[in-house]
C-alpha cells in the first residue's frame, strides 16, 4: 500500500501563526472556518487554547460540496458535542447573512457588557481563522458584499493579516490560513491534500489520487451524492474489485499506459472532485 508522507508548513504560515498570536488579544470574536467535506480534519488542534475567553462562531463552509443528508447528520453531531455550526457557501453567499447577524448579535452582547461597565460601545472585532483554502477570504468578501480580499483556488494565497470594516458594527481581520507545524495525523493530511486545502508541493499527486480512489471505493453509497457510473463513463474505471492493489489495477486500465498518464489521470480525478464533477462527496463521517 502506498502511504504518502505529507508535510506542509511554508514560511508564510509560520509567520502567520506568530502574527495571529499577537493579534488574537485584540479581537472579541473568532469566526472559525472549516471545510464541510472534512470538518474534523480542518479543525486546528491549538484553536481551543488560543481562543479561551473569546466568543466563537463555528462556520462550516462549502456546504454545496456535501449532501443535505450529510449536513443534517453533521449538524446533529456538532450539537451533541455542544457546538452550533453555521453552514454556508461562501462562493454564492448562501447562509452568509445569518452568520453576519450572529456575529452582530454577539457584538451587541459584548457592548451591553461594556455599557454596564460605563464604557462606550464600539464595533465588534472579529478574526477569521482556519486552515488554508477553506474559504475565509471568500466569506469576508461575501460578508462585506465586495471583493476586499483576494480569494483563489490555490491554498496559501492570503499572506498577511488585514483589517476590513463591515459597516459600523463589525471589524473583520482576514488572516492567512494556519496549520499545525507537523501534520501528525497522516490520514487527516491525506484528506487535506485531496480537498486541495494544502499546497500541492506537499504531496505526490499520483499517490494522493490513488488514495482518493481507494477512499471512493469504500464510501457509503447512501451517505454520498457520488455517482460511481460517472467515474466509469469518464475514466473507464469500475470501482468494484479495485482492491487490494489499486496501483497495479490502475496501471493495467485501458487509458493508462505510462506513469505520466497515471499522474495526469490522478490530477484530473482530484480536479473533478474539487469542482464537484463527481458529485457531492463527504470524505469524513460523524463519529
Ligand atoms: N464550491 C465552493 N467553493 C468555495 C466556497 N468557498 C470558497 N470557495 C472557493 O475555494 C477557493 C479558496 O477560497 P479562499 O477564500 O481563497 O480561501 P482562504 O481560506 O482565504 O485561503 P488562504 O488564503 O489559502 O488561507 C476559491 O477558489 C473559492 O472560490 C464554497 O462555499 N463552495
Amino acid at each position: 500500500m502506498i502511504s504518502p508522507l505529507i508535510q506542509w508548513y511554508p514560511g508564510h504560515i509560520a509567520k502567520a501563526e506568530k502574527q495571529l498570536k499577537k493579534h488574537i488579544d485584540k479581537v472579541d470574536l473568532v469566526i472559525e472556518v472549516r471545510d464541510a467535506r472534512i470538518p474534523i480534519s480542518t479543525s486546528h488542534p491549538h484553536l481551543e487554547k488560543w481562543i479561551t475567553n473569546k466568543k466563537h462562531l463555528l462556520v462550516i463552509n462549502r456546504r454545496d460540496m456535501i449532501t443535505n443528508k450529510a449536513i443534517k447528520e453533521w449538524d446533529q453531531w456538532f450539537k451533541s458535542e455542544g457546538k452550533t455550526p453555521w453552514w454556508c457557501n461562501a462562493k454564492n453567499g448562501n447562509g452568509v447573512a445569518m452568520i453576519k447577524e450572529a456575529a452582530i448579535r454577539l457584538g451587541d452582547e459584548l457592548n451591553e457588557r461594556r455599557k454596564s461597565r460605563g464604557m462606550r460601545s464600539r464595533a465588534v472585532r472579529a478574526l477569521t481563522l482556519g486552515f488554508p483554502n477553506v474559504g475565509k477570504s471568500a466569506l469576508i468578501n461575501r460578508l462585506t458584499m465586495q471583493k476586499v480580499v483576494e480569494s483563489s483556488r490555490r491554498a496559501g494565497v492570503t499572506k498577511s493579516l488585514r483589517w476590513v470594516r463591515l459597516g459600523q458594527q463589525l471589524d473583520l481581520l482576514d488572516a492567512p490560513g494556519v496549520l499545525p507545524p507537523r501534520l501528525e495525523n497522516q490520514k487527516a493530511a491525506l484528506l487535506l491534500a485531496i480537498c486541495d486545502d494544502i499546497g500541492q508541493a506537499a504531496y505526490d499527486v499520483e499517490s494522493v489520487g490513488i488514495a482518493f480512489l481507494r477512499l471512493l471505493s469504500a464510501l457509503e453509497e447512501t451517505y454520498s451524492g457520488f455517482n460511481k457510473e460517472s467515474l466509469k463513463e469518464r475514466y473507464g474505471i469500475a470501482l468494484e474489485n479495485c482492491e487490494p492493489n489499486v496501483h497495479d489495477w490502475l496501471a493495467n486500465s485501458a487509458s493508462v499506459h505510462t506513469s505520466d498518464d497515471l499522474r495526469r489521470m490522478a490530477q484530473k480525478l482530484l480536479d473533478d472532485f474539487r469542482k464537484l464533477l463527481l458529485g457531492q462527496i463527504s470524505l469524513e463521517l460523524p463519529k
